[in-house]
């Protein structure tokens, strides 16, 4: 378990993170979201002991990472996919940090296993595509077969394939009870592979819920209608308080529910070609709710997350 408790860091006049506070518990895995300069990579920096808090503190396991006796034993991190060195081998690599670590080399075939790496665990890491460096770096993190692992935005620049397999193996990892926590900007990644969610903006806590909670917390539930009588209908919806826009030849009603409208149609003989209650996106629901903690807002941004929370509805 992870557990973050006031926690806090300036640089100069600039304050990174800003009294945040929540957990982080085993068994699966939990997104840590925020628009970009949110403050996500100095927070994991500071779970990792690479940076010291100004005020507040975060544990893993009870203990801040400094006390920990076996800090790779307890916790893994995926942070930067290429830092080996580019002309070491794989298993030259993992061997030295089993090495240093007083880790058993039988370790290193074990992870090397685990990530798919076997076959061309000999060659040189510099040669390896970003996939393969990514799962290098996971081997690397798992070599003390850690409860906690970390992953600071993983599927940054790869491909579908790379992109699932990180998925389906972040789950792996919190089915076997682990504690999983995953930094990305990528909304409609997170809505895929987290249950959990952490939101921050400006360093702030936003919201910490589940995936489901956030999305349906922050997106208006709407109902999508169409029928041949609309005019009958429309007036009975304002009548009970309903708010009603036109869309696409039907309508879009918030504040009444689907049951209520059907029920609402019958009263009134109205008849029904469409009664569909509208799932909101996460990107709707992460715009709505970090709208004004993003920090520098453009035209774009806006037009980008419209397009995205289009697509993702469609
Ligand atoms: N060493 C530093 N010195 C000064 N300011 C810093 C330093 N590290 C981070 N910051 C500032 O702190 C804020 C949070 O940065 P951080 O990298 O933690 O955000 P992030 O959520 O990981 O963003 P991104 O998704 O863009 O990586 C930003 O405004 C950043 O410019």
């Amino acid at each position: 378990m992870i557990e973050a408790q006031g926690l806090t860091k300036r640089y100069g006049d600039k304050v990174a993170v800003d009294d945040l506070s929540f957990t982080v518990n085993p068994g699966r895995v939990t997104g840590f979201l925020g628009p970009n300069g949110a403050g996500k990579s100095t927070t994991m920096r500071m779970m990792l002991g690479l940076d010291n808090p100004t005020r507040g503190s975060v544990t893993i396991g009870g203990k801040r990472y400094t006390e920990l006796h076996h800090p790779l034993r307890t916790v893994g991190a995926l942070l930067e996919a290429r830092w080996v060195h580019p002309n070491r081998s794989a298993r030259a690599h993992l061997s030295w940090m089993a090495k240093s670590n007083k880790i058993s080399p039988k370790r290193v075939d074990e992870v090397l296993d685990i990530v798919g790496l076997t076959e061309v665990a000999g060659k040189r890491a510099g040669g390896f595509s970003l996939g393969m460096s990514q799962r290098l770096g996971i081997a690397s993190a798992l070599l003390g077969d850690p409860e906690v692992l970390l992953f600071d935005e993983p599927v940054n620049g790869l491909d579908p394939e790379g992109i699932l397999w990180i998925r389906k193996f972040m789950q792996r990892l919190a089915d076997e009870g682990r504690t999983v926590f995953v930094s990305s900007h990528l909304l409609s990644e997170m809505a895929l592979t987290a249950t959990e969610l952490v939101v921050i903006g400006k360093g702030k806590l936003i919201s910490q819920s589940t995936t489901e909670e956030f999305v349906a917390r922050a997106t208006d539930s709407t109902v999508k209608v169409r029928s041949p009588q609309l005019d009958r209908l429309r007036p009975a919806l304002e009548d009970i308080g309903a708010t009603v826009t036109e869309s696409d030849g039907g309508l879009l009603v918030s504040g009444a529910s689907s049951d209520k409208i059907g029920e609402l149609a019958m009263e009134n003989r109205v008849t029904l070609h469409e009664l569909a209650p509208q799932q909101g996106s996460l990107e709707q629901a992460f715009m709505q709710i970090t709208g004004d903690s993003v920090e520098y807002h453009t035209d774009i941004d806006t037009a980008d997350a419209a397009a995205a929370s289009a697509a993702a509805t469609n």
